[in-house]
């Protein structure tokens, strides 16, 4: 059996909106634009052209259709997931970069550009994709770069998405954040770093994510952060206090509820100008401190 793009197009909105598919049209045009190897923009033209699939065409569309429809996540599908300048590979095992984490980034980008040393010096804890310590290695290409992980599955992903994105000047350590080695290859980490960015698990426990993609899909310890979601932001605030040389920034991403919490811990462990940050749609989702 064959179609055209813009049959298909329209049933595959059906099917994904059927399926509370919360974009059906922006999924759409970006499955048929994976199955065919264009753009959305292409996608919308060739709808206007009604070209034609072919069988093998069609029936890659119908199956990726048919994984979105039960709610696997669309860069599983397509094993790609945008962020900042970057196409990071994705896939089970690892989270799936987010779009508010790209300010989070922003963050330490525009802090390790302050700082006036040849070579500064960040570290991303809970790296996952590695998302936001290769923006930072690539962006900041004058930067040194360490990415922790301590998740065998999502390990695999840091790598490969290392290996084909970053260059040399990011370096991947795997550990428990918490143990993060005060030293690498015999050079000192601790009291050298000037930024420490982190994503961390920060959901309670008893807090069960609505979307069905993430509670199926995002691997745990990617999510969760023991009973009030702030074990690990706890863990982090000790060794990143280690890390940073005095004046050393740290950015973390939280819940848009957990900005009061975030910064009474940290004051309570002594960071000095604790302040939370909203998002560009308001949310307060990044807590900055100094060290
Ligand atoms: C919310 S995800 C963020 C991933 C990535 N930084 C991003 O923003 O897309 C949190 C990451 O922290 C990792 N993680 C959780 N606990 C950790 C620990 N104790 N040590 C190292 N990594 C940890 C998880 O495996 C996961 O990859």
């Amino acid at each position: 059996m064959s179609s055209t793009v813009s049959v298909i197009l329209d049933h595959a909105v059906g099917v994904l909106a059927a399926a509370g598919v919360p974009t059906p049209q922006v999924d759409a045009e970006l499955l048929l634009g994976h199955v065919l190897g264009l753009n959305r923009g292409q996608v919308q033209s060739r709808a206007i052209t009604d070209a034609a699939l072919d069988a093998e065409q069609y029936l890659a569309v119908i199956e990726a259709i048919e994984r979105r429809a039960a709610r696997e996540p669309l860069q599983h599908i397509t094993g790609r997931a945008p962020f900042r300048a970057l196409e990071l590979a994705v896939g089970p095992g690892v989270f799936v970069p987010r779009p508010e984490t790209e300010s989070v980034a922003q963050f330490a980008i525009d802090a390790l550009l302050q700082v006036p040393s040849a070579s500064p010096r960040a570290i991303d804890l809970g790296t996952g994709s590695g998302a936001i310590a290769i923006a930072i290695a690539t962006e900041v290409p004058h930067a040194e770069v360490f990415a922790v992980e301590n998740s065998p599955q999502a390990f695999i992903w840091t790598r490969r998405n290392a290996r084909e994105l970053a260059g040399d000047n990011l370096r991947l350590i795997f550990a428990d954040l918490a143990d993060t080695p005060a030293e690498l290859d015999g050079e000192a980490l601790d009291g050298t770093i000037d930024v420490v960015v982190s994503n961390p698990p920060y959901i309670p426990l008893g807090a069960i994510p609505r979307d069905p993609e993430v509670r199926r899909h995002d691997p745990e310890a990617a999510l969760y952060g023991g009973v009030d979601g702030l074990d690990i932001v706890r863990a982090i605030s000790v060794r990143a206090a280690r890390l940073l040389r005095p004046g050393g920034v740290l950015i973390l991403e939280h819940g848009e509820l957990q900005g009061d919490e975030v910064r009474a811990l940290l004051a309570a462990d002594g960071w000095r100008a604790t302040a939370t940050h909203p998002d560009l749609l308001g949310r307060d989702r990044t807590t900055t401190a100094l060290r």
